[in-house]
């Protein structure tokens, strides 16, 4: 079986673990077994119908005296290119509207506040190839593009906030971004977070195309929770977490574009040590397929020149702050994964191990503002 058939973790430990062990292996691979949700028959037919894969888990916290919970659900959308990718690029854009349309249906269907698509989802993760034209073509204005105008008719109908990352294009100095644009479920934009860390590693040539973010770690207060963007590479950088914990997110999402062979052995461990140090939920969202480009490109490893990007593995899942999280979304399948999630859990876990009030954030601060100096001499004793 090749990496790119292989389903999922969970469901090859389901069908080869006795049942009692099974147990144990969720216990000590997720933290504790999370909750099934129940969800209503008619989203499940639909989802089998549309083909995608369709699960529910929810996270619970203690019952407080003097708050009531705060449970929320959010969706995390996974999926495949709808078209390939020398189709006319307008065609292309709408055939993923569509899908996407019909999987947020869905999501509104079982109850989802907040749903978050993957990164720049109105196209295919173009950047392994260099060449400017045609993917710039799929760039849009985060304001008044047809992808924000769709996602605010979705956003309105459904009464949910919509993260939608593109590929941005600022207008005014023709300046490229890559751009999750955060609309509220009244349907205004609520604003944009752009990425703030540029892969430079394999075939992601990203800062071939578009710039490092210029938006920090801008916290978005919506009627379901306080939430923050932080786009896919940036799930490497622990500071990028922290700096969106410290202006107050809940939620933080991580919208991503990765393959097998770069991240998977990482990717399961970012954005939940995420959660567990920030004292907040993370959902880690990444596409599905292998994409085919009619040009070759090189990946600058010696290795001939070739057509594909390799197989983006899905695997979407939600962590919480008690360390837990939710079984993957399918490596190979387009998914909908909703979760709901008590948002009290937050302060409850802060109160209980408390990283935020330990953190010796002065003391960092100082050190970090002489170690980032050119004439910086670090600190080392020796014999
Ligand atoms: N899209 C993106 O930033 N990918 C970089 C590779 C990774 O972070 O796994």
């Amino acid at each position: 079986m090749s990496a790119c058939e292989f389903e999922s973790l969970e469901k090859s430990l389901e069908s080869h673990l006795p049942e009692a062990e099974l147990v144990e292996v969720k216990r000590i691979l997720f933290g504790k077994e999370t909750k099934k949700l129940d969800l209503p028959a008619c989203a499940v037919e639909a989802a089998s119908e549309r083909d995608f894969e369709l699960k529910g888990y929810k996270f619970d916290a203690a019952q407080e005296q003097l708050r009531p919970p705060r449970n929320i659900r959010v969706g995390l959308i996974q999926h495949h290119i709808v078209l390939p990718t020398d189709a006319p690029i307008l065609d292309q854009i709408s055939a993923m509207h569509s899908r996407i349309g019909e999987m947020v249906e869905v999501a509104a269907t079982c109850g989802v506040n907040i749903v978050c698509f993957q990164e720049t989802w109105t196209m295919p993760f173009a950047f392994c190839t260099r060449e400017k034209e045609p993917w710039t073509e799929f760039a849009e204005s985060a304001e008044e593009g047809n992808t924000t105008r769709f996602c605010q008719e979705l956003a309105k109908k459904y009464n949910m906030v919509i993260v939608s990352p593109i590929l941005e294009r600022e207008e005014l100095h023709g300046t490229l971004w890559n751009t999750a644009v955060v609309i509220s479920n009244s349907g205004n934009m609520l604003g944009k977070s752009r990425k703030n860390h540029i892969p430079r590693i394999g075939d992601f040539n990203e800062s071939t195309y578009y710039m490092e973010g210029n938006t920090g770690h801008t916290v978005f207060q919506t009627q379901f929770g306080k939430i923050a963007v932080n786009i896919c590479y940036g799930r490497h950088h622990p500071l990028n977490w922290f700096m969106y914990s410290m202006n107050g997110a809940e939620i933080i999402f991580n919208p991503s574009a990765t393959v097998g062979a770069l991240s998977e052995p990482m990717w399961p461990i970012e954005a939940r040590n995420a959660a567990i140090a920030n004292h907040c939920f993370t959902c880690a969202i990444n596409r599905v397929g292998t994409e085919h480009f009619k040009s070759e490109f090189t990946s600058g490893d010696g290795k001939k020149a070739h057509h594909d990007f390799g197989h983006f593995y899905g695997s979407s899942y939600v962590a919480a702050p008690d360390g837990s999280r939710t079984p993957g979304l399918s490596r190979t399948r387009d998914g909908l994964l909703v979760v709901e999630m008590d948002l009290n859990l937050n302060r409850q876990i802060s109160d209980k191990w408390s990283f935020k009030m330990t953190g010796r954030y002065a003391e960092y601060a100082e050190e970090l503002a002489k170690v980032v100096q050119h004439d910086f001499k670090p600190k080392i004793v020796k014999e």
